[in-house]
């Protein structure tokens, strides 16, 4: 079987319970969005799965095999997150050179390609690099790496805007070319929309969604007016339906309503789609 399986995972830190029996599936050949509010969980999971951290309980497989200990199945992951893989004093392109030799379908030529296309000095040691381009060099790492599975933690972090959207181009342009799973945590969620399949939100080391971004949106809405016209289309919801918050503007009001209704919607009232910043917001606001 192709993906990696995460069976019941659970990891505590003294008395914080970081996860909690966790359960997930990354399929082959998918874009997933890993998100959750600070402390949620992400990183830990994230660790777990590219064997740097151990759970207390539960395993997870590379291709149904279990991962931990087993070089093979390891060798088919790459996480970057803030934590450096290479010795610090070392210079980028040297860097590179000695990918090779741990992931050897990493691809050279291609990471110095994109090191031109980011302006990175491959000339510089990595300790020398601003915040920026430490993130930009992990990045390069990531999209020239070739393997199966590759982990985002936080990618975009201290990236200017028009690099943020540089990397967001490449990304999908590499995996339109050859499809690999990627999986990015990240914050910035509304930049990050378009360009995840997958949704998985986790909330205080539980999984509270696991669906993809357009049933999730498309099982979701937001409904506007006056506020007594909203209450009273809110009162009058079916039970299925759940609320999860509303924003109030002037007289205007704004709920955003998770289930679909086909209750007609009375004059003055409007429907909107919901954007997935604002459903997170409301679903990991408590
Ligand atoms: N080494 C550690 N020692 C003690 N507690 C830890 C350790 N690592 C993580 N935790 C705790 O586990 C919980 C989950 O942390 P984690 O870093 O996985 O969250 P996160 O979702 O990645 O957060 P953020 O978005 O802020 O980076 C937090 O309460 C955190 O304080």
């Amino acid at each position: 079987m192709k993906g990696i399986e995460v069976k019941n995972i659970s990891r505590s830190f003294k008395d914080t319970r970081a996860l909690h029996q966790i359960n997930l599936t990354f399929e082959e050949g998918k874009i997933y969005g890993l998100l959750g509010r600070n402390g949620a969980g992400k990183s830990t999971l994230l660790n777990i799965i590219s064997n740097r951290k151990y759970p207390d309980e539960g395993y997870v497989t590379v291709d149904g095999v279990p991962s931990v200990e087993n070089d093979d199945a390891l060798r088919k992951i790459f996480l970057i997150n803030e934590k450096n893989l290479y010795p610090e004093s070392m210079k980028v392109k040297d860097a590179f050179k000695i990918s090779k030799d741990f992931y050897p379908s990493f691809d050279e030529a291609y990471a110095l390609k994109l090191s031109e296309m980011f302006e990175l000095n491959i000339k510089k040691k990595i300790k020398s690099l601003s915040t920026g381009y430490q993130s930009i060099f992990r990045n390069i790492l990531a999209l020239s790496v070739n393997v199966p599975y590759v982990f985002f933690d936080e990618p975009v972090l201290g990236l200017d805007a028009y690099h943020r959207d540089l990397f967001y181009k490449i990304l999908i342009e590499k995996y339109s070319e050859e499809p690999f799973t990627a999986v990015i945590s990240t914050h910035l969620i509304e930049e990050v929309a378009n360009v995840i399949e997958e949704v998985i939100i986790i909330k205080k080391g539980e999984i509270l969604k696991n669906e993809s971004r357009d049933n999730l949106l498309a099982n979701s809405y937001t409904v506007s007016g006056t506020i007594s016209q909203v209450d009273s289309y809110l009162s009058s919801l079916p039970k299925y339906t759940e609320v999860l918050g509303a924003d109030v503007i002037g007289g205007l009001k704004s709920a955003y309503i998770l289930g679909k209704s086909d209750k007609h919607l009375p004059e003055g009232l409007e429907k909107s789609p919901m954007d997935l910043q604002k459903l997170f917001i409301h679903l990991t606001s408590i």
